[in-house]
């Protein structure tokens, strides 16, 4: 298993993360949601250098050209709500992925302080022998990316898992290291923080992402 955290690197990537974090800049839902789909973008790109290629002759007007090309069937899996522009992001890359959806929420009780994950939706294609990129902004726990990806197993064995996130803890990263396949997965996060607070929200983080990108929701 391999863990690559791209903050390591001097990168535009690093200016779209602090833009994310920033609460004068959240205010502007429209660049939230811009910001996210940039770094999917860009965290798509880092992914297709990982691939499987062939060579392809293309007709030009004036003669042929040979390009190494991405062979892989990609699947782009995304959890509802604060997923859904990042999933767009690597779709904009990826063109040609078939792409999986899955409802994965917090469900908290009384006090605040405690939370089941719901997972009651899945649409996805078979995944057997796929490259199955799994697409969360926030990856607080891991609890919604595990029963994400258990639910999707419903659905056949990828070749490759590849995790990709914006902001993970430390201990979520721990946690996905220790439950997912050794043999076959990568994560890829934007930015790695220390820790959680008492209502598993990442610190510093930046809040929540379903809500700054879509509004508050009830409940
Ligand atoms: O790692 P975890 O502890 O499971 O937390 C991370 C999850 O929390 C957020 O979704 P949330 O449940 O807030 O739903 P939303 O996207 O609808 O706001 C986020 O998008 C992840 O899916
Ligand atoms: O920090 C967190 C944790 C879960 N969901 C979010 O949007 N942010
Ligand atoms: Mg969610």
């Amino acid at each position: 298993m391999k863990t690559i955290n791209l903050s390591e690197q001097n990168t535009i990537l690093n200016r779209f993360v602090s833009e994310l974090r920033d609460v004068d800049v959240q205010r502007d839902s429209m660049r939230f949601r811009r910001n996210i789909e940039r770094i999917g973008e860009i965290m798509a790109y880092e992914i297709s250098k990982t691939l499987d290629y062939s060579s392809l002759e293309t007709q030009t007007p004036l003669g042929t050209s040979t390009t190494n090309v991405p062979v892989d069937s990609l699947v782009i899996a995304t959890i509802l709500r604060a997923g859904l522009v990042y999933h767009h992001g690597f779709l904009n890359c990826f063109d040609k992925a078939e792409n999986a959806f899955v409802s994965a929420y917090r469900k908290y009780r009384e006090n605040h302080q405690s939370f089941h994950i719901h997972i009651e939706y899945i649409a996805s294609p078979r995944i057997d022998g796929k490259v199955l990129i799994l697409t969360d902004p926030m990856l607080a726990t891991g609890g919604s990316m595990d029963l994400s990806y258990q639910a999707l197993t419903t659905k056949g064995e990828p070749k490759h898992i590849h995790i990709a996130t914006i902001i993970a803890s430390r201990q979520a990263i721990e946690y996905c290291e220790r439950n997912f396949p050794q043999d076959k997965t990568t994560i890829w996060a934007a930015a790695i923080d220390p820790e959680l607070n008492e209502s598993a929200y990442i610190v510093p983080g930046l809040g929540d992402a379903g809500d700054l990108a879509y509004g508050e929701k009830e409940g």
